[in-house]
């Protein structure tokens, strides 16, 4: 399509004067969308700006208040047209929709098996799967299982499924927020190639760096309102954080760089010669009032590491001690008693239970420590929350309030509550910031940099430059080994060449 004709054709999806409540919370007023055919959009703004409810409303999956949908200039399908919706729109999510007991195959044409006789025919359903997959450059066995694809292929079979319907505008959910950096390139290159053969993405992150590398257009939400749309060459990082934050800011994260080092305080971790699953002979201290880092790529072996000092994972050979006292191996209750507080990596699958309250989440590893048979007394349960709710800052109705309801930063900051709860010696923190917004970052950075004041020996595993740099040293892992090691005052450079063995 040559440039006028672009400009001149209705937009691809357009979402005009979009209204959502929930209970009391406005979370979309008056939103508009327009996106370009042909482009990459992207869509930012804080926690609980509104994203992931324009999102639900532009699948289908969610009906406006008021307001309405459009694609390519005409009205979106009813609701129960699931098929109509789908032949227009799909979202990859953080958070996979394929089968994992499924095949590749199998989840490629889930509902929609080609049939001889009314039986399924299995042959034709592998070409078919193999032929979807190759038009689209996806180099993925259709007779793997789902589940055992990586999550990078996993997107690309995502993507190809929803080609596959006729949808040629395709929403993609912090889509880097689990990859490590090589995967993130690959992922780039494929969004350019599938743009080039006339894909549309809305592209959703809080890496902003991302969205001038790869979108042409960028929207930015905040407070459920629109605020602005515009080239992202029109619209300068400072720019872009202050229409996502509405003041002028200074980030402040925490640097270590000009912290002396921390010598003569006692030890309270201490991981000697630890092997598990995915590592082999890791060793390294941290001292009261010291914050190490652990830093690789995904399959480095730095998560094992970590949650292996956490109980949530086996280690076979060496020994863990947590201030002098030996920790059995992968044992949540035991690394609990012993003083480790811990923020996991998912915090949907291991950290919160998102039907249950602030309160409840908040208060779940303090059972049994609270009162007998883990009856937690209201008013110490009210009292810890509210605390919790203070001094984390964290954005909620109450405490009453369901976890659900919360945006992504403020759940990560009751994780983090929760696993301060026990006023632990050792905190583990897993990518403690994934997901959040650069105001939550900074809030859960200080809050990491308050512990470290209090004593407290930290551990932060994260693949974030920003979360490392509150570290004194940092380990690099590769291959299941620590590689490297680096004090405080690393360019970012330096460390991403350490993490990537160039
Ligand atoms: N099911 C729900 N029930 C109650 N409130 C909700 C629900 N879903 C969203 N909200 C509220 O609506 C507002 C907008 O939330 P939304 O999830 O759309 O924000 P977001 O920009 O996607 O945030 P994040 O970056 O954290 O994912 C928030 O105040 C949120 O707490």
């Amino acid at each position: 399509m040559s440039f006028t004709a672009q400009a001149a054709a209705p937009p691809i999806v357009e979402a005009i004067g979009v209204s959502k409540r929930y209970g009391p919370t406005i979370a979309l007023h008056e939103a508009q969308l327009r996106v370009v055919a042909g482009e990459s959009h992207a869509l930012v703004g804080r926690n609980g700006a509104g994203k992931s409810t324009l999102v639900g409303i532009l699948t289908g999956l969610r009906a406006p208040d008021t307001g309405m949908v459009r694609f390519a200039g005409e009205p979106a399908p009813p609701i129960a047209d699931r098929e109509g919706w789908r032949q227009r729109v799909a979202c990859v999510y953080q958070h996979s929709t394929i089968i994992p007991d499924l095949t590749v195959a199998e989840n490629l044409f889930i509902n929609r098996q080609p049939e001889k006789r009314g039986f399924i025919s299995w042959p034709t359903l592998k070409r078919e799967a193999r032929a979807l997959l190759d038009r689209w450059n996806v180099a993925v066995s259709e007779d793997m299982r789902a589940g055992d694809l990586r999550i990078e292929a996993r997107q690309l079979v995502e993507i190809a499924r929803a080609l596959s319907y006729g949808a040629r505008f395709i929403i993609l959910d912090e889509p880097t927020a689990q990859l490590d950096g090589e995967e993130i390139k690959r992922l780039f290159v494929r969004i350019r190639e599938l743009q080039a053969a006339g894909v549309t993405f809305l592209f959703i992150s809080h890496h902003l760096q991302e969205v001038y590398e790869i979108c042409q257009t960028v929207t930015v939400l905040r407070d459920a309102r629109h605020i602005v749309t515009a080239p992202v060459a029109d619209l300068p990082k400072d720019r872009l954080i202050e229409a996502m934050t509405g003041e002028q800011v200074h980030f402040g994260f925490a640097d270590a760089a000009g912290r002396s080092p921390v010598r003569d305080a006692p030890v309270a971790l201490e991981v000697k010669g630890i092997s598990g699953e995915d590592f082999e002979d890791v060793s390294f201290t941290v001292r009261k009032g010291e914050t190490i880092g652990i830093s690789g790529a995904t399959s480095s072996g730095r998560v094992g590491v970590a949650e292996a000092v956490a109980g949530l994972a086996r280690f076979g050979k060496g020994e863990i001690r947590i201030e002098g006292r030996r920790l059995p191996s992968g044992n949540v209750p035991a690394a609990l008693a012993l003083g480790v507080g811990c923020v996991p990596k998912s915090r949907h699958d291991q950290g919160l239970v998102l039907p249950l309250s602030v309160a409840d989440n908040g208060t779940m590893t303090k059972a049994g420590r609270m009162g007998p048979l883990g009856f937690i007394a209201p008013r110490r349960r009210a009292e810890t929350t509210n605390r919790m709710i203070r001094e984390l800052g964290v954005v909620t109705q109450g405490p009453e309030q369901p976890v659900s309801g919360l945006s992504g930063g403020n759940q990560q900051k009751v994780v983090m509550g929760r696993a301060l709860a026990t006023d632990p010696s050792v905190l583990v923190l897993l990518d403690p910031t994934a997901g959040v917004d650069v105001k939550s970052k900074e809030a859960l950075l200080a809050v990491v940099e308050r512990m470290r004041r209090e004593g407290k020996a930290i551990l932060v595993v994260s693949g974030e430059i920003e979360d490392l740099r509150t570290c004194d040293r940092v380990l690099v892992m590769r291959h299941g080994r620590v590689v490297a090691e680096k004090k405080a005052g690393w360019s970012d450079n330096e460390l991403v060449a350490a993490i990537e063995g160039i």
